[in-house]
Order: C-alpha cells, then sequence, then structure tokens
C-alpha cells in the first residue's frame, strides 16, 4: 500500500510576524496570521493589517537544512543575518529553497527562514520535507557533466563553475564533471566509454552544437547496445532512457531556449534539479543508406547552409559571426535547384499554420506521440525516387530553384527569432515542418526573413510553402549520381566550372550545404525520417505566461 504523505501544521515565525505553515505532501504553504489571532506574541502588527500567503509545490523544493542560529551560518555557510529578539525566543530554525518564478520564464532559487521555539519540532518539519524529497522519483541524484570551454563566448566553466554548481550542491546531486579537450569528445566518451549505468542523466554545458554531440553520443550507444542498425534509414531506433540537460553557454541556444524558453543556465539548473522531462523528436538524415548524421532543431540547405559554412571560417568573432555571415549571405542572394519529395504527416492534429503553440503539457504531443510511438518513421512507403515515381501514393514533390530548404522539427525559437523558424512546430509530434522558399527577389527575402523577428507571419507570402511531414528527401538538380555526390569535392567542382564557363555572369552555385543543427553535411542528396520522442531533456516546455507577468507569484490576500 502506498504511504500517505504526512500532514504537518505549526505556527511558526518568519520575518518577525507569525506564519500558519502547512505541509500537505503536495504544498508548502505560509500565510500570515493577522495579529489579532496571534497565540504567540512577538511584533506589532494591526488588527486589521492583510496578512500575506505563499505557496510552493513540494515539487520544486529544492532543499531544506538547518539553520545555525546561534552561530550565525547556516550549513552552508552562508551568513544568516536575524533579529536579535527572534533569535533568542526562536533559537530553532530551517531554510527551505525553492523555485521561484521571475520574468520572461526565468525561474531563480529562492529561501524561506521558519523559526521555532522547539528543537523536536524543527526536527520533524525538516525530517518530513525531506522524507516528501526523497518520495520524487523523477529527480536525479547523480549526473554526468560535459563542459564544453570553448563555446558561445568561452564562459562554459565559469558558468558551471560560479552558478551551476552550487544549486547542484545545494540539491545533493553529486556529478562526474569532464571538460572537453577537443570536439567530439563528449560525443566518442558517450558512445564507448561512459558508464551510464552510474548516472540518472547526462549534462552539457555550451550551445546546440554540444547539444548536439551529447545526442550523438547517447542515440548510437542506445542503438548499438540494442542491436539496431544506424545505416537503415527504414529502421525504428531505440529511444534513450537517459535524460539529458542542457546548461546553455553557446552562440544560439536554441534547443535550450525553445524547450525552457529562455536561455538562463539558472533556470536550466533548476529544471535538471527538480528532474522534468520533455520528450523530443529527433530526424535521422541518410546518405544513399549511409547514415550522416541526426538532427534536432535545424535542417537548413541553401540561406541557413551557406550562412553556417561562412560563419564557420569566423568562429572568432563569437556569437556574432552569425549576424556577419547572415547578412553577407543574403546580399549574395543565391538560389538552388533540386527537387523535395515529401510524406505529409496527414492523420495528426496541428498544422504549421496554427496560432496555437507547443508549451509544457502540450495536448498534441501527446496525441500525436501516441499516434506514431508504436510503428517506424517511414510508415512502410519508402520515399520515392523523384525521377521516375512522381505520383507515389501519399507523398508530395515540389520542383525548383530555392532560396532556402528548411526543416524544423521544433519552432527553433532563439534571441535572434523568438518565434522561430516554425512557430506552430512541436517539439515532440513526430514530425518536421519542412519550408520552402522559392526564388524571388532581394526585397521579398529580406521581408520573409525579417517576420521572423516579429508576430506576422512568415509563411503568408506565395514564395513560401510549408508542410508538417514525417519523411523527406532532397535530390539536387545537378546530381547525376546520389552515391557519388560528395560535396566537399564534386560541388566545387561543378561550381567552378560554370563559373569558368560563364565568368560574368553572377550565376548561383550548383550546389550549396546542409546546415545540420550548426554542422556543415558533406552531401548535398539528402533523405531525412522524423523519429517520434527519442530522446528526453530535463525540461518541461514552455511554460505559459501568467496574464500579468508582475503576479506571476503573487502575495495573495487574505
Ligand atoms: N574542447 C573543445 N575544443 C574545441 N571544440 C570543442 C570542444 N568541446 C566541444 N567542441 C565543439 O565546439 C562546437 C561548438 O560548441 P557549442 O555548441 O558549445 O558552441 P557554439 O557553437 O558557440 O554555440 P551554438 O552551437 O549554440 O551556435 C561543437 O560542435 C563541439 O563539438
Ligand atoms: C535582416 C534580419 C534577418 C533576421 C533573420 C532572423 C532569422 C533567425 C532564425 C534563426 C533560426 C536559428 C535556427 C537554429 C539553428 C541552430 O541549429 C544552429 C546551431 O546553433 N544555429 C545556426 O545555424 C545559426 C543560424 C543563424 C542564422 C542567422
Ligand atoms: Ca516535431
Amino acid at each position: 500500500m502506498e504511504k500517505q504523505p504526512r500532514l504537518l501544521a505549526s505556527q511558526l515565525f518568519l520575518k518577525n510576524s507569525v506564519f500558519e505553515v502547512l505541509l500537505n505532501g503536495v504544498l508548502l504553504t505560509w500565510k500570515e496570521i493577522p495579529a489579532n489571532k496571534k497565540v504567540v506574541s512577538g511584533s506589532i502588527h494591526h488588527p486589521f493589517k492583510v496578512g500575506t500567503s505563499h505557496s510552493v509545490s513540494v515539487s520544486e523544493i529544492l532543499a531544506v537544512r538547518e539553520l545555525d542560529v546561534g552561530g550565525g551560518t547556516n550549513d552552508d555557510g552562508r551568513w544568516q543575518k536575524m533579529p536579535q529578539k527572534l533569535t533568542e525566543a526562536y533559537p530553532y530554525a530551517f531554510t527551505v529553497s525553492y523555485v521561484e518564478r521571475a520574468r520572461q520564464h526565468r525561474w531563480r532559487c529562492s529561501d524561506v527562514t521558519f523559526h521555532c521555539s522547539d528543537g523536536a519540532l524543527r526536527q520533524q518539519w525538516i525530517q518530513t520535507i525531506r522524507e516528501q524529497l526523497t518520495a520524487l522519483t523523477s529527480r536525479p541524484k547523480h549526473l554526468l557533466v560535459y563542459i564544453n570551454p570553448y563555446g558561445g563566448k568561452q564562459q562554459g566553466e565559469c558558468i558551471y563553475e560560479q552558478k551551476v554548481a552550487p544549486l547542484f550542491a545545494c540539491a545533493s546531486i553529486s556529478t562526474d564533471v569532464i571538460v572537453t579537450e577537443h570536439a567530439n569528445h563528449a560525443r566518442d566518451h558517450l558512445k564507448t566509454e561512459a558508464e551510464l549505468k552510474k548516472y540518472d542523466g547526462v549534462v552539457c554545458v555550451g550551445g546546440d552544437g554540444m547539444f548536439s554531440e551529447i545526442v550523438h553520443g547517447l542515440v548510437s550507444r542506445t542503438q548499438r547496445d540494442n542491436g539496431v542498425d544506424q545505416n537503415s534509414p527504414e529502421e525504428k531506433l531505440v529511444p534513450c532512457s537517459l535524460r539529458i540537460g542542457i546548461i546553455p553557454a553557446g552562440s544560439t541556444d536554441c534547443i535550450c531556449y525553445a524547450t525552457v524558453g529562455i536561455n538562463d543556465p539558472v533556470t536550466s539548473a533548476l529544471h535538471v534539479i527538480v528532474g522534468d522531462s520533455q520528450p523530443m523528436d529527433v530526424c535521422s538524415v541518410h546518405h544513399n543508406n549511409t547514415f550522416l548524421r541526426y538532427s534536432i532543431s535545424l535542417l537548413g540547405y541553401g540561406f541557413y547552409g551557406d550562412v553556417l559554412a561562412d560563419s564557420e571560417r569566423k568562429r572568432w568573432m563569437g556569437p556574432a559571426r552569425y549576424d556577419f555571415s547572415g547578412f553577407k549571405t543574403f546580399l549574395t542572394h543565391h538560389h538552388y535547384e533540386g527537387a523535395v519529395s515529401f510524406l505529409p504527416a496527414t492523420d495528426i492534429l496541428g498544422t504549421p499554420r496554427d496560432k496555437t503553440r507547443c508549451r509544457a503539457g502540450c495536448f498534441i504531443c501527446q496525441h500525436n506521440g501516441q499516434l506514431y510511438s508504436g510503428d517506424s518513421p517511414d510508415e512502410s512507403k519508402t520515399a520515392p525516387d523523384v525521377s521516375d515515381r512522381e505520383y507515389e501514393v501519399g507523398w508530395g514533390v515540389v520542383r525548383g530553384k530555392f532560396l532556402a530548404i528548411n526543416a524544423a522539427s521544433m519552432s527553433c525559437a532563439c534571441p535572434r527569432s523568438p518565434m522561430g523558424l516554425s512557430p506552430a512546430a512541436h517539439l515532440a509530434d513526430g514530425t518536421t515542418d519542412l519550408i520552402l522558399v522559392r526564388k524571388c527577389s532581394r526585397f521579398n527575402f529580406l521581408r520573409h526573413l525579417l517576420r521572423h523577428t516579429s508576430k506576422d507571419d512568415q509563411f503568408d507570402m506565395t514564395f513560401v510553402e510549408v508542410h508538417r511531414v514525417r519523411r523527406f528527401r532532397f535530390t539536387p538538380r545537378h546530381c547525376q549520381n546520389d552515391s557519388e555526390l560528395d560535396l566537399r569535392e564534386n560541388g566545387k567542382q561543378l561550381f567552378s566550372q560554370i563559373c569558368r564557363d560563364h565568368p560574368a555572369c553572377s550565376c548561383s552555385p550548383a550546389y550549396s550545404s546542409w546546415n545540420c543543427d550548426g554542422e556543415i553535411l558533406p552531401h548535398a542528396a539528402i533523405e531525412v525520417g522524423v523519429h517520434c520522442q527519442l530522446i528526453k531533456l530535463f525540461a518541461r516546455g514552455i511554460e505559459e505566461q501568467p496574464l500579468f507577468e508582475d503576479l506571476a507569484n503573487p502575495p495573495c490576500a487574505l
């Protein structure tokens, strides 16, 4: 039989007032007792003064600790200044650390200290709160942490030591920390060496590229342990059991931003501590039956591929490299020819033009997740060869000249674009939004780009179309033979050939490259499938904002 949570109610002192403090297994509530009703005296109160009430969900309590009133410090060694009168009359105190919501989805750690005159009563409170915290089985106890010291503004180690490690310590989470020494260090360690059984989760300190390393390490390890061949595009992949936490310290931080609502290290650390869980879709990318990479946020050919290719040469600029290369790529205005075939997700809830957004506890993700969790991403239909099976049942084909071909498996919201590339995309619905931007004037393309920074609909333009799909395939026009096409070699050769043939023309190169979550793919011809809810993050999705933000955690009038 399940143990009933213990109910505890006492009158305790807090900041010179008496509070009725209640713990019921779900909530910890403290409510000021109006002075005329107090059974204990100690402070001056107007009898009709309105008291305040606070509630904290037990699931959002980080820790409780004894406060050594006499010594003036708590067991963290932090100095506590208390009124002498209170110290003398109520020498037994304990501090509860809990999550408090601040502006723009930020979470902060707050402390509240209660005082009482009885040591046994204090022990009872501490013990009961600890029991209730121990009963929260989704909380991690032991974490493996990878820090990229070179991500973003190169602040990874400092952010972890100063902002995150103290919070993990406060919540009694133990960690094994690895500061990476080279690119793919974390991926390869996870793939082959890490003793994963020891941990309840993996945390990365860095940007989207670092997160991608963790995903590749964990997904590959899970497939290998389960005998699944990643090279087969039709294979159903086995979901990873360990959750991943992201402490943002990168340049774009779009995964963190779109799953938490802000790129803030303290907020992310608190989501890890409370043991949140957010499933996420992962796209597998193949070329000619060979596995290339996984993508969680953006797969972009044309504009975003070119921005990335250019910006990689300017890493020394830090996050500003994307603005510089973005502007330069916009001016070059290259378009690329090819054919996109795709399998629309027809049986699901939601469309890319919806006004509703994927938020914490998203019903659409739950519904579509159940629909897709049992079957393989291909739905037993293989991708048609666009050259001769154009009208394959269920598949659509679009040919033409494109400025950009983007697949957003989630909104891709980030500080640059708070609504994202596809504002109505879902984190865990088993689909990706395929956005095709056809060749148009620079002016129109600029209008389209600018709409990513406002609430205007970037898809409401004649040269843009968007499809919610389960699979897609891209074949560049100049690709004679998919298996032969290697961008690094053939693409460059072909481009230089075209430009030699037409020296005065401002023609576009034959190939762009795919930007796969910030990594360049070596092939232009790719096949993509969405794997519904393959991984889980220590996050809960973006919480709905309260109507009036200032009242996010209001003191209720009694
Ligand atoms: N010790 C290291 N030395 C060099 N490169 C590293 C090291 N550790 C990780 N990396 C690589 O650095 C790349 C960039 O890291 P990261 O994603 O953390 O920052 P970013 O690129 O600035 O941010 P974003 O990906 O959000 O744009 C990653 O692809 C990762 O593989
Ligand atoms: C003239 C004003 C134009 C404003 C246009 C703003 C549009 C911004 C959309 C941003 C979409 C970001 C998608 C995220 C991609 C990440 O997986 C990847 C790795 O971090 N970042 C980039 O490729 C970095 C890509 C940076 C692109 C600018
Ligand atoms: Ca999705």
